[in-house]
């Protein structure tokens, strides 16, 4: 290691990895489909590396200066150092090669389970939209480094003629983020094997220094969230160990540690106090150290580009944040705050999107010109003045813009009274919905969708495309509602819904019909594995033109004397799923979409819809890193569900629908949503939420999922009866209600027949079963 530094200014904490096409997706699932051999999705995958080494250096970040980060992923980068360290649990033993690789078929095979072996579990990755691979760590964990991967893709951008810097996952988030494997002992933490964790990674090092790296980027996000670090004793230890002994490593490259989505608070000191030459902190999220003499000797990259969301930096506002920096630090560099995973490629592609919106914009490779932009400002703000100027020219345009701030929108939120979050009280709207609707003990119904099948999509895409036309596609459709309504009769349901075949998406759908939203064409990001979405982008004040879901809900109750469930998504999802705007707080834009969606409910009311679902499966996911900051956030995105509802009237049922996360630590802000019904997903974890929802005390309607709809399999009534007998154990039957744990988009219609056969079975059995009172109540 030589003592100069090298001179680079500015970088990016991560790239997206799908291709600008999404190359590496559609290769991945080529090989998952039999289409293509190893070897060809090897090289496909390549040429996406290849590309994006030499996009990133097109756009101002040099060569040879280690500011290209090495970042790419097949599947996800936690699985990748889960592989790196030998990290791959017993019953997948065999995909590991004798000399610990693990082929793009064994990776794939952890990533996504084989017959009887389950995948590693997936969840969020800190409160992005992107989900990661939970390593699996249990005391006999053997780990070693064992596949060199990452280094080989260093090697092959070195032979390219460009010097990267590796990114990997730091040994602290790597354990932090594991969950104790099967058959560990009661209270068993990964975080214990750190020291073991270390000799892995010690070794990875020595592998990059061997091949030329002069910089390796340690990602260590988890020191950010309280919930990731809960209940670690002693953590400060354990940064300052683990990291004193990395740096003590012989000929090592020099270390970047990255604490991204956040601040690192005290955790900052024993990190600053090693001897890593480099700190990337998150200027977006966090803050300029209180202490900035921490930053003494080190290379410091400025996070001031906000890698989560899609637009243009103030330019001028970020480098002063920058200077700030410059005393105590060796070397400024600008930065991203995060990777650049969470967004799309290239905002210049979205030829279709309103020029003004667009010119507003940036996506990842706008966001890379603007941190070249930043370093070379950092040397000379003159020679950027234009680009500087630029930057506050568009922040200017959107602020006066038509459509961003709507005064009719701002004064209905400015005259909103407490009322208007307010129901009346359960006990009375339980008797008027009770009298309206004349539904049995233990209910059933389902969450929305039905199978979304090859039809439907050809159908949408002809539409789209314009070969089919309007009436034709909404005369399609209806037939499509006849079938899942006289499917629903068949099969016994209690209250039916038209199926949502009209919706490409839960959000996008919405997006497409309120002003305030735009859709992008290329727009996609990363959510797991091979997986993209694509989300709207809110950039003004939200209003809704016409009704959205009116006509389709009102069709579907012309064909059935049963009640049919009006289907909507709840404010803080589609804020969850959408890229936010960033000029005014969260929570005013949660009220302008709920405000949105009050008067779509009034109008299903009026047109006779008794029941209104409104899903928020996403209301964890913004859930803050640091628990001082939970309450309020709860306190506006429960605020705003219950504004969306709150102005239906006492015999209008309303449902909301949670799924993709744990929700026992929110059960009081479920609560609070004030829902006459909440379906929860709970099959998979065999009703383990019941318990949250006996202790909370929850007194309202509550259906606990009993019927995994995450695979194709097929629930046996027998099944149904033994989790609904559970269910009626814990709460009081006259509150639960049967439904599967989520919507049936996904599944085909050959198993979710038999399936919902099975549930009405079930439900008809265990209601049976119950005390006579219950029933008849
Ligand atoms: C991710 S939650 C999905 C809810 C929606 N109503 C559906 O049934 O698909
Ligand atoms: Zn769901």
């Amino acid at each position: 290691m030589t003592e100069q530094l090298p001179a680079w200014t500015a970088t990016v904490l991560g790239y997206p990895r799908t291709g600008a096409d999404r190359e590496a997706k559609k290769a991945l699932e080529a090989l998952w489909a039999g289409r293509a051999d190893l070897a060809s999705t090897e090289r496909a995958l390549a040429g996406v590396r290849a590309a994006t080494v030499r996009r990133l250096n097109s756009l101002g970040l040099p060569a040879h200066d280690a500011s290209i980060p090495s970042a790419f992923s097949a599947y996800d980068q936690v699985l990748d150092a889960a592989v790196a360290v030998g990290a791959v649990p017993p019953r997948f033993a065999d995909v590991v090669g004798e000399d610990g690789r693990v082929d793009l078929a064994g990776y794939s095979t952890i990533a996504r389970g084989r017959g009887a072996d389950a995948p590693l579990e997936m969840t969020k990755w800190f409160d992005t939209n992107y989900h990661y691979l939970v390593p699996e760590i249990g005391p006999g964990t053997a780990f070693r480094f064992a596949d060199d991967r990452g280094v080989r893709e260093f090697s092959e951008a070195l032979a390219d003629g460009f010097l990267t810097r590796p990114v990997v996952v730091g040994p602290v988030t790597f354990l932090l983020l594991a969950k104790a494997a099967g058959g560990s002992p009661e209270g068993f933490a990964p975080i214990s094997r750190l020291d073991d964790l270390l000799g892995a990674y010690e070794d990875l090092l020595t592998a990059y220094a061997a091949a030329g790296a002069e910089w390796v980027q340690l990602d260590e996000p988890a020191l950010v969230s309280d919930s990731a670090t809960a209940g670690v004793e002693g953590l400060a230890g354990l940064v300052r160990a683990a990291y004193d002994r990395l740096a003590a490593v012989e000929g090592r490259p020099r270390l970047l540690v990255a604490t991204p989505y956040g601040d690192p608070g005290e955790l900052l000191e024993p990190l600053a106090a090693t001897a890593v030459e480099g700190l990337a902190l998150d200027l977006v999220r966090g803050d300029v150290p209180a202490r900035p003499e921490l930053l003494t000797g080190k290379t410091v990259v400025g996070g001031v580009v906000d890698g989560h969301n899609v637009w243009r930096a103030d330019l001028v506002a970020a480098l002063a944040r920058l200077r700030t920096l410059e005393g105590p630090a060796a070397r400024v560099v600008a930065g991203t705050s995060t990777s650049l995973l969470h967004v799309p490629h290239d905002v210049t592609r979205e030829t279709a999107l309103d020029e003004r919106l667009r010119g507003w914009l940036a996506f990842a490779d706008q966001k890379v010109s603007e941190v070249v932009v930043l370093g070379r400002a950092l040397g000379d703000a003159a020679a950027v003045r234009e680009e500087l100027s630029a930057s506050a020219r568009a922040r200017a345009d959107r602020t006066g813009a038509p459509g961003v701030v709507r005064p009719e929108v701002r004064e209905r939120l400015a005259a909103l009274t407490p009322e208007a979050f307010h129901r009346s009280d359960y006990a009375v709207r339980r008797l008027a919905q009770e009298e309206a609707l004349g539904l049995p003990a233990l209910p059933t119904t389902t969450i929305g969708s039905f199978p979304q099948t090859a039809e439907i999509r050809r159908a949408r895409a002809a539409w789209t495309r314009g070969d089919l036309d309007q009436g034709a596609y909404e005369e399609f459709l209806r037939a499509e509602i006849d079938r899942v309504v006289a499917l629903q009769e068949e099969l016994g349901l209690d209250v039916v819904v038209h199926g949502e075949p009209e919706r490409n998406d839960m959000v996008q759908y919405f997006a497409e019909q309120l002003d305030g939203f735009a859709v992008t064409a290329h727009g996609w990001v990363q959510s797991y594995g091979s997986r993209c979405v694509r989300p709207p982008i809110l950039w003004g004040d939200v209003v809704r033109p016409a009704p959205i879901t009116v006509p389709w809900s009102t069709y579907t109750a012309s064909r059935t004397p049963k009640p049919v469930k009006g289907m909507l998504t709840g404010p803080v999802t589609i804020l969850a799923w959408s890229f936010v705007r960033d000029d005014q707080p969260l929570g005013d834009t949660a009220r302008q979409v709920a405000l949105a969606l009050r008067d779509e409910v009034a109008d299903l009311e009026a047109a006779g819809i008794g029941v209104v679902q409104v899903d928020e499966p996403a209301l964890r996911e913004l859930l803050p890193l640091r628990t001082g900051d939970q309450p309020a956030y709860l306190d506006w995105s429960v605020g705003s569900f219950r504004l969306a509802t709150a102005g239906a009237g006492d015999a209008t049922q309303i449902h909301t629908h949670l799924c993709y996360s744990e929700f026992g630590e929110v059960i009081d802000a479920i609560d609070g949503l004030d829902a006459d019904v909440t379906s929860i997903e709970a099959a998979r974890s065999r009703m383990e939420v019941l318990d949250d929802i006996a202790r909370a005390g929850f007194a309202r309607g509550i259906g606990p999922g009993v019927y995994d709809i995450h695979s194709p399999r097929v629930p046996s009534t027998e099944e149904i009866a033994g989790l609904l007998r559970a269910a009626v154990a814990s709460v009081p039957a006259r509150q639960v209600w049967v439904n599967p744990d989520c919507g049936l988009k996904t599944r085909g219609y050959a198993e979710t027949t038999e399936s919902l056969r099975n549930l009405v079975e079930a439900a008809r059995t265990v209601r049976a079963e119950l005390p006579v009172p219950a029933a008849a109540s």
